[in-house]
């Protein structure tokens, strides 16, 4: 659905010119919830809106939908536009237009008959759940409300693509998470391909299906959030995910740690994992084996099971203690299990 090769985008600045983007490449599949996520400055309001020609680039191809953005005429580039719905973070509403008419403007630019647009935003504004507040004013409605209007809007042209410029950072929890539900309604219900930017890991893990780590203008790190979240490479995706998976233990765990290595039999060995896996795998069954087949002593000091969209998502530190081919037997057993296996030394 959407190719971009090559892409840089550099802008002239007062200090010599700034290289947002140092050449992306990306591929998103018809039908995905694609999250592109990254620290501020990172570069991704600038990839966002260069898939719509919002921001030409410098250098490189934009493929959407077939089309090589970047060599249409001006009059084909605002058809292809219709086919590629924004949504932004301040909403972007006329104060001077009702819920309805700000919903229906991109028809009415587009000179469509008001009975025609009755047809079309009278559905939108049911799905978006404003059928009711179709009369008010944006001073009138909440900020979650002024965002479903910003949606409806973006469907007005019944586009194949949806854009999202970090569309939940200005909303609570609450309306953030019924917010990212309507997404990823349109998503599923009208087949509307998603590519949503955020800073928030959050945003990420609740919808998208890729997810793509920028930072510093380039694509340092993609994969399925799943993998990403179990797997994290790169240090940036690593303190990103934190918000969520704390990547390092807390003192009192390390302490604990401490105080087991300290009790070990003679002749035994100890060993900090950090286990982590996602799907239909369940950690009891497997660490029982660990227990009663190779004879292993383990103690759980941390943990959480989480849900990735509808996946379950777990991560466990448990601290190993036996023989030691054991414990390498063990970290065999788990890997094959599909478990993802760290290893962590804990020093003083
Ligand atoms: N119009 C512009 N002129 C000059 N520099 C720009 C322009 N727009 C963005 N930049 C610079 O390009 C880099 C990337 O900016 P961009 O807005 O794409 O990042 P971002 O990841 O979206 O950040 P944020 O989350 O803070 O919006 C930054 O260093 C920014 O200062």
């Amino acid at each position: 659905m959407i190719n971009l090769r090559g892409i840089t985008q550099i802008y002239p600045g007062p200090q010599g010119p700034v290289e947002a983007l140092r050449g992306i490449d990306l591929h998103v599949t018809p039908g995905e919830v694609f999250g592109i996520i990254g620290r501020s400055g990172a570069g991704k309001s600038s990839l966002v809106r260069v898939i719509n020609l919002l921001n030409r680039p410098t250098s490189g191809q934009v493929m959407v939908a077939g089309r090589d953005m970047t060599q249409l005429s001006d009059a084909d580039l605002r058809a292809a536009r219709r086919e590629i719905g924004m949504v932004f973070q301040h909403f972007n509403l006329l104060s001077s237009r009702t819920v309805f008419d700000n919903a229906a403007l991109p028809l009415e630019l587009a000179g469509m008959p008001r009975a025609e647009i009755k047809k079309r935003i009278d559905p939108l504004l049911d799905l978006v759940g404003l059928a009711h507040l179709a009369d008010r004013y944006p001073a009138q409605i909440s900020g979650g409300q002024k965002q479903r209007v910003g949606i409806a809007r973006a469907l007005a042209s019944n586009p194949k693509v949806l854009l999202s410029d970090e569309a939940t950072s200005a909303l609570d929890p609450e309306t953030t998470r019924s917010i990212l539900d309507l997404l990823r309604q349109v998503n599923r219900e009208m087949g509307v391909t998603v590519v949503l930017i955020t800073h928030q890991m959050q945003v990420i893990k609740q919808i998208a299906d890729r997810v793509a780590v920028i930072d510093a203008g380039r694509i340092v790190e993609m994969g399925p959030v799943v993998d990403v979240f179990t797997r994290p490479q790169q240090d940036i995706t690593k303190s990103l995910i934190d918000e969520i998976v704390p990547q390092e233990l807390p003192a009192g765990v390390l302490a604990r740690v401490r105080s087991l290595a300290a009790r070990l039999e003679p002749g035994a060995s100890g060993q900090l994992l950090r286990l982590s896996y996602a799907g239909e795998h369940a950690y009891e069954p497997i660490l029982s084996h660990l227990i009663r087949e190779l004879g292993l002593d383990l103690s759980i000091l941390h943990g959480q099971i989480d849900e990735i969209q509808d996946q379950t998502f777990g991560s466990l530190a448990v601290y190993a203690s036996g023989n030691m081919a054991r414990i390498g037997a063990a970290i065999d057993y788990l890997r094959a299990n599909g478990v993802v296996v760290r290893t962590v030394e804990v020093t003083g």
